[in-house]
């Protein structure tokens, strides 16, 4: 019978023999990076991997090993690669990034646009965002604001992203690529529905109650309460508030916020009445210039990877290596090529850190098509 320790005595010795080679391997990659430095080389080289890879598979006796060899071999030159993005960085040629940095937002005497109607939580988001001193406008369509701002008519668009209970908002990703405009803040908005009515209203009166379908859904336990009470759904919660106000009738109520309640002259019925009590919406605050808060913390990116095993989790790997904390990720189909995705990622940092800098060169060098959707 063999014994088992001195079989891991041989493996205790391969593993020091295969450590000790790869800290050579990653004092030659050094050396390269002094190479690539001084020549204005790329990191990356697709080809010359392949040839790596290829090379050590032919040493290996059967497929097992084929696809182990494999793995370990793109493991190790990413590696590599990671360390001389580092290097680069460190000797200041980590690429400059085209976003210029700002000591604060212009909030005052601005031309800022929403989506929806007045009394939408988007204005409510909006005005919390920037205050009183703007002028603002409101469009149909997410599409017409980010048109807004991208030909100039506006200096900013506060455009919903993300509802803590529905959801990605998926075309507001869409949007985001197709247009030159990038993200500089967010506002998240608690959407806390209250059923308003009439000055001279009170709850024994209502017998219809309009809102958006989801207001209703959200604010099902109160409505069960009210089984008498017809329920209608509106297009938005800001035009149920609306037309309670224009039809003048105390029988009406709708399931809108307090900030409708404001702007259309109703009255609060009640406050509080749907279910989930952390139900929020993030807004983002886009404009057409590359710019960032010097002290902002949260950067949204985007990116393709090439249509091969492993390359997401190459991609990701930039964002362990560097230390960075991931917030979310999110996928969506690229039109006109099935099956295939772009990659969106939130994660902490600021343009400015040198960690970012140099997750975003590898990010940029080994994916396709990335886009910086903004620091903020
Ligand atoms: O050969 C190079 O150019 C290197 O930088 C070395 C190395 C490797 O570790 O083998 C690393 C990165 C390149 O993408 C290709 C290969």
């Amino acid at each position: 019978m063999v014994d088992l320790q001195d079989l891991r005595n041989e493996i205790d010795s391969i593993d020091r023999q295969m450590t000790e080679l790869f800290e050579k391997r990653m004092e030659i990659s050094r050396k390269v990076a002094e190479y690539k430095i001084s020549t204005g080389k790329k990191v990356f080289d697709k080809e010359r991997e392949k040839k790596v890879i290829e090379k050590a598979k032919d040493m290996t006796h059967n497929d097992f090993n084929r696809h182990g060899i494999e793995e370990l071999f793109q493991q190790i030159m990413a590696m590599s690669r990671k360390l001389q993005y580092q290097l680069l960085e460190e000797n200041g040629v980590a690429g400059r990034l085209p976003f210029i940095g700002v000591n604060e937002l212009e909030k005052e005497n601005v031309r800022v646009v929403f989506q929806g109607v007045e009394g939408a939580y988007s204005q409510a988001a909006m005005q919390q965002y920037f205050g009183d001193k703007i002028t603002s406008f409101h469009v149909e369509h997410w599409r017409d604001a980010m048109e807004a701002i991208a030909e100039g008519a506006a200096d900013y668009a506060v455009l919903p992203i993300e509802n803590s209970t529905a959801g990605s908002v998926n075309d507001m990703y869409d949007l985001l690529v197709e247009f030159e405009n990038y993200i500089v803040g967010e506002q998240i908005i608690r959407c806390e529905h209250c059923l308003l009515g009439l000055e001279n209203a009170e709850i024994s009166d209502i017998r219809t109650v309009y809102s958006h379908q989801q207001g209703l859904s959200q604010c099902k336990s109160f409505l069960q309460e009210h089984r008498d009470w017809k329920q209608i759904p509106l297009e938005n919660t800001a035009m149920a508030a609306k037309k309670v106000a224009e039809d003048g009738d105390v029988t009406q109520a709708s399931v809108s916020s307090a900030f409708a309640a404001k702007c259309f002259g109703l009255k609060v019925l009640k406050e509080n009445i749907y279910n989930n009590k952390a139900n929020s919406t993030r807004f983002i605050i886009v404009t057409n210039q590359r710019i960032y808060q010097k002290d902002a913390k949260k950067i949204s990116i985007c990116f393709e990877t090439p249509h091969t095993s492993g390359s997401l989790y190459n991609i990701l790997s930039h964002f362990i290596y560097n230390n960075l904390n991931m917030f979310g990720i999110q996928s969506r189909p690229i039109p006109g090529r099935n099956w295939e995705y772009r990659f969106f990622i939130d994660f902490e940092g600021n343009l400015n850190d040198s960690a970012v800098k140099n997750a975003l060169r590898g990010i940029r060098e080994e994916a396709t098509n990335m886009k910086i959707l903004g620091n903020y």
